[in-house]
């Protein structure tokens, strides 16, 4: 398990990141989201000690993550960093074996990697030569080989085809099957919530919620979607009745107590027919940009 720990990093007198604090459990896929500065990549880097803490405390298992046992941790960066000039195939068991694999293991551990994100046919080839989704199935692959503890990975499925995003799912899923913790970063609030266990939104540095994304969902407003017909301004005369946006024959409200619905929907129908009249629970991009909203 990675804990943070009321973790700090200034840069000057601008605080990046600050008094975070949430967990990455074994066998947890978490979902790290914020908005452009939320300060993720610089939480990243402090995981794996790239960037040193002002203050706070990061530990792995319990103990504070030393450098050995951030050998263990396989990291996507956000810059990357492979080698342009070497081939695929080579690079990934070189990578292997500073991880310490055998030479055999990081040799079969490379090739099956390539298999799955569908690169056999570029093995040899150059990373510079591929394009940018392939060079960033390769980066996936060097974050995985050899046996990691741990994945950190700094938005891993942007600029992957839909097809790149399923292996990458099925092999993080197998990772956590395992038992591995998984932290990842995306902007990409769907995709977020189709994979994640649990959830860590930040904000301007700061941790915003943490959880399930089922917990985070219940935290929205709960909205309604009325369908009927013809004008529908009679709602903002309604008590208890927020008309979020109100359309010939369609309205989306917020209810302020539940009693609302059944009277609500009495009026509705003593005006004409009623074609909906739903819950719309939120989604996590819901959440995250009530959370967010300025
Ligand atoms: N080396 C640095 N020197 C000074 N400021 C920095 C440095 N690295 C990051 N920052 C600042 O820290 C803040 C957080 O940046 P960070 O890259 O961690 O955010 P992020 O959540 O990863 O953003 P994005 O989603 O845009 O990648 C930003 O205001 C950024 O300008």
């Amino acid at each position: 398990m990675l804990e943070l720990d009321h973790v700090v990093r200034r840069f000057g007198d601008r605080c990046a990141v600050d008094h975070v604090s949430f967990r990455v459990d074994d066998g947890r896929m978490t979902g790290f989201v914020g908005g452009n500065g939320a300060g993720k990549t610089t939480t990243m880097r402090m995981i794996m000690g790239v960037l040193a803490l002002t203050d706070g405390e990061i530990r792995w298992n319990g103990a504070p993550a030393t450098s050995q046992a951030r050998r263990g941790f396989g990291y996507m960066p956000e810059e990357r960093g492979l080698y342009p000039k070497q081939p695929v195939l080579n690079q990934l068991v070189y990578l292997g074996r500073l991880r310490g694999l055998s030479a055999q293991a990081a040799h079969r551990s490379a090739t099956d990697l390539i298999e799955r994100l569908a690169l056999a046919d570029k093995r040899d080839e150059r990373l510079e030569a591929l394009s940018l989704g392939n060079q960033q199935r390769v980066q996936i692959a060097a974050a995985l080989i050899g046996e990691p503890q741990l994945l950190v990975l700094d938005e891993p499925f942007s600029g992957l085809d839909p097809h790149a995003v399923d292996s990458m799912a099925q092999l993080l899923r197998e990772h956590t099957a395992r038992g591995i913790p998984v932290l990842f970063s995306s902007h990409q609030l769907e995709l977020v919530e189709r994979l994640c266990d649990d959830l860590v939104i930040q904000a301007a540095g700061r941790v915003l919620a943490t959880g399930t994304a089922e917990s985070l969902r219940r935290r929205g407003r709960v909205r309604h979607r009325l369908v009927g017909h013809g004008d529908m301004t009679w709602l903002h005369g309604v008590d208890g009745v927020r008309v979020i946006s109100a359309a010939p024959g369609t309205a989306l409200l917020e209810l302020a107590t539940d009693d609302v619905a059944d009277r609500l929907l009495t009026q509705a129908l003593s005006r004409g027919p009623v074609r909906e009249f739903a819950e719309i629970v939120p989604s996590v991009a819901d959440v995250f940009r009530e959370m967010t909203a300025a």
